[in-house]
């Protein structure tokens, strides 16, 4: 049977609960992942001074082939999105500033240094995204960034994350689409602290000093990522939960749930619902925590698919914007990127493939030994069908064939690196 029989067939089993298989399709295609740049590079960016990678964040592996400039990191994008179906975003951070060779101080980054990226997400009909960096650098040293007692220190954050929200305006004005800048900060102890409070007062009001300035929303959109522990900061992470919880929704600001920054039994799945309640947006960063941040690649394990549930039955799929944050070294980066962005986008469709008003129903009629036995059943439904026709129509390898072609840019490109 060709992938077009397996999907006719297939089709009719969703059509019989009265699911618009084409429509899901169309829909699909409008839905953009935001694709984290420095998977590609495991965090190390192209500043002139190279430091190492702190904040306490790790990326294990050293596999071969790295990207070590901008050329060769948009080049192995490319790569990678020609097996990713759809159109969809890249996510910077600013240690990926092109500088020409000069030494270029955090705080006096200015959208001129990303004008190649922004050249190339034209050309490619990208969206952009962006992250100060407030780590690997001599002034976040001792893991304390906004937050930091030193007034001269704080400062020096503070201008960064304004003049990362200026280079986020300008790559929304340039691509027609808003950037999300997101801020995240490592800062906390690694032991228990003896005041919890005075430094939250001082990220307060850093947020306020980066916030002062009013952008268009169609330029740039903010948002704050809270955490609940890093390396070093076992006890006490400044910006928690519910501090951005509460300062995001004080101040219209996005807050942006990482799948890896909660305790292991809390879901963000669980989250999605309660804070749509409160706020029209919330952004993710979708990773996969191994006993901890350990950001693993994505995988289609029940969290992922949870998530999706939760974005496509609450109507949600323009309130959540989507990014993903995984770094691994150990495996070919391209591949990593490929399958966690694959990923990402089947459980969407996997979401989308599911009689969710019915569902509900079932629910409200207190009719729960029906509802288990359809939400196990339909786990077995003929997706792969779906998601075979979906990659072919699209123009993307379909199952596996993507491997052959990543083995061979190994070959050809990676390995001459
Ligand atoms: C590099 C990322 O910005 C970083 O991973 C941050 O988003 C995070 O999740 C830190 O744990
Ligand atoms: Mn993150």
């Amino acid at each position: 049977m060709t992938i077009k029989e397996n999907y006719e067939l297939a089709k009719q089993s969703y059509e019989k609960w009265g699911i618009q298989v084409d429509e899901v399709l169309e829909t699909l295609k409008k839905v953009p992942v935001s694709i984290h740049c420095w998977q590609g590079d495991d965090v190390t960016g192209f500043e002139v001074n190279q430091r190492e990678l702190s904040g306490g964040i790790d990326v294990t592996g050293n596999y071969p082939g790295k990207a070590t400039t901008a050329a060769e990191l948009r080049q192995d994008l490319e790569k990678a999105l020609s097996f990713i179906p759809g159109k969809h975003r890249v996510n910077l951070h600013a240690i990926y500033a092109e500088t020409n060779g000069e030494v270029v101080e955090r705080d006096e980054l200015e959208p001129k240094h990303f004008e190649n990226w922004v050249a190339w997400a034209k050309e490619q009909g990208l969206g952009l995204d962006f992250n100060p960096t407030l780590f690997s650098h001599e002034k976040a040293a001792d893991g304390l960034t906004l937050s930091h007692p030193d007034e001269k220190i704080r400062q020096f954050w503070i201008d960064h994350c304004i003049k990362s929200r200026k280079i986020g305006e300008y790559f929304g004005k340039e691509l027609g689409t808003p950037c999300l800048t997101n801020v995240w900060i490592p800062d906390g102890y690694k032991d228990i602290p003896s005041d919890r409070l005075t430094p939250r007062r001082r990220l307060k009001d850093a947020l306020d000093k980066i916030f002062a300035e009013k952008l268009n929303e169609s330029h740039n959109l903010d948002a704050v990522e809270s955490k609940v522990f890093g390396i070093g900061s076992e006890s006490y992470v400044v910006g928690s939960h519910e501090f951005y919880l509460g300062y995001a929704l004080k101040n219209n600001k996005i807050c942006l749930l990482d799948t890896g920054h909660y305790h292991p039994t809390e879901t963000v799945s669980n989250k999605i619902s309660s804070m749509l309640l409160y706020s029209d947006k919330l952004a993710l960063h979708v990773s996969r925590p191994v006993r901890w941040d350990s950001d693993h690649v994505v995988i289609l394990d029940d969290e992922l698919k949870e998530i999706a549930l939760e974005i496509v039955r609450n109507g949600a799929l323009d309130k959540v914007i989507i990014g993903l944050d995984f770094f691994d070294a150990s495996i070919n980066r391209i591949a990593a990127w490929t399958i966690g962005t694959r990923n990402m986008i089947k459980s969407l469709l996997y979401a989308l493939l599911i009689p969710h008003d019915h569902f509900r129903q079932l629910q409200e009629d207190g009719n729960f030994t029906e509802r288990l036995a359809l939400m196990e059943e339909f786990k077995t439904y003929p997706f792969g069908a779906i998601w075979d026709y979906y990659c072919e129509q699209m123009g993307v390898p379909v199952r596996e064939a993507w491997l052959q072609d990543v083995k061979a840019y190994e070959n050809e490109v990676l390995s001459k690196r």
